[in-house]
């Protein structure tokens, strides 16, 4: 695997492994890997003859009060899993290199980046898009893979590279959980030990919430009654719990093909997110 820290080594790099033959797939993180993230390695190997990680920690995608500065950062280790998971590029630019002295565009999203994630974090998806549309262009991959843990982002994602005639194939990928259901995340190890065991009351939550829905409870019922659960089990605030269209993240009233049931909710210093379908 090689490590590259230049927009201009990296074409290098990708034009030689394209030259050899076969797709090239393109899988962006912000590091600190886990399981969750190896997963879209493994997807990426089983679609793609070479596999290209990016890891950066994307400045543009944090308010100034959000963790930009204690975000985990284990580049080292990273990139040992990489190599044993069997990417060719690790791609892992510093600031500087991705955002140069002068840099002064924004992709800016509507529909599906307005409400939830992007009410609560404003400027967020702006700074995800502008830094995947970048990552795009400098790896031009034949697609590109996401985790439906960030189901927004996805759904983001998918909208601008078909309004932007990026022709990259967008993949989700099942979201990888702990035994007792909690979504892997970089996050989850902000929480210390009592707040682990009570951030499982968010995917139990949303559990209970989808089978009542399901079993034909009124959906607003359903969630205030997952609302209460994250309140009891000490998350505050509760951002948001809510039935949306998968695609358009626009609010439903009842369960419908491709709906989604999302949660944002902060425990202690860590904010939380997770999402389940309903009807599917
Ligand atoms: N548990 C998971 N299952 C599936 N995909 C995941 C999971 N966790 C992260 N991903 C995906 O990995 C990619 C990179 O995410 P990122 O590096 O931000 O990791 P993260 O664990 O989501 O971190 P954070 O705690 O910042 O949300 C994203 O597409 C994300 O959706
Ligand atoms: C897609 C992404 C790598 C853009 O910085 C980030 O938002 C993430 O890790 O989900
Ligand atoms: N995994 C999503 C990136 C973020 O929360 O900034």
């Amino acid at each position: 695997m090689q490590l590259i820290r230049r927009v201009d080594a990296l074409r290098e790099a990708v034009g030689a492994l394209r030259a050899s033959g076969g797709r090239v797939a393109l899988v962006p993180t912000m590091g600190a890997l886990h399981a969750g993230h190896m997963n879209l390695v493994a997807e990426a190997r089983r679609r793609a003859e070479h596999v290209v990680v990016s890891i950066f920690v994307n400045p543009r995608q944090f308010a100034p009060e959000e963790d930009l500065a204690r975000y985990p950062r284990r580049e080292s280790a990273d990139a040992r899993l990489l190599e044993e998971g069997g990417a060719a590029i690790l791609w892992a630019p510093e600031v500087d290199e991705m955002y140069p002295e002068g840099f002064a565009t924004s992709i800016t999203l509507a529909g599906p980046a307005l409400p939830l994630e992007g009410a609560v974090r404003p400027g967020h998806f702006d700074g995800v898009a502008t830094v995947v549309a970048k990552l795009f262009n400098q790896v031009r991959p034949d697609i590109a893979l996401f985790g439906e843990k960030d189901w927004q982002q996805l759904a983001v994602v998918t909208r601008m590279v078909a309004d932007l005639d990026f022709g990259i194939e967008i993949v989700g990928v099942p979201i990888a959980r702990e035994d007792d259901g909690l979504a892997l995340s970089s996050r989850n190890a902000y929480l210390d030990d009592v707040e682990r065991q009570a951030a499982r009351a968010l995917p139990r939550a949303l559990g209970e919430a989808a089978s009542a829905i399901k079993g034909g409870m009124p959906v607003a019922a359903a969630l205030a009654q997952a609302t209460k659960r994250l309140h009891d089990a000490g998350f505050d605030p509760v951002d948001y719990v809510t039935l949306t269209d998968g695609v358009t993240l626009a609010p439903l009233d009842q369960g419908a093909p491709g709906d989604r049931l999302l949660a944002a909710a902060r425990l202690g210093r860590t904010r939380l997110i997770d999402n389940v379908p309903v009807s599917d």
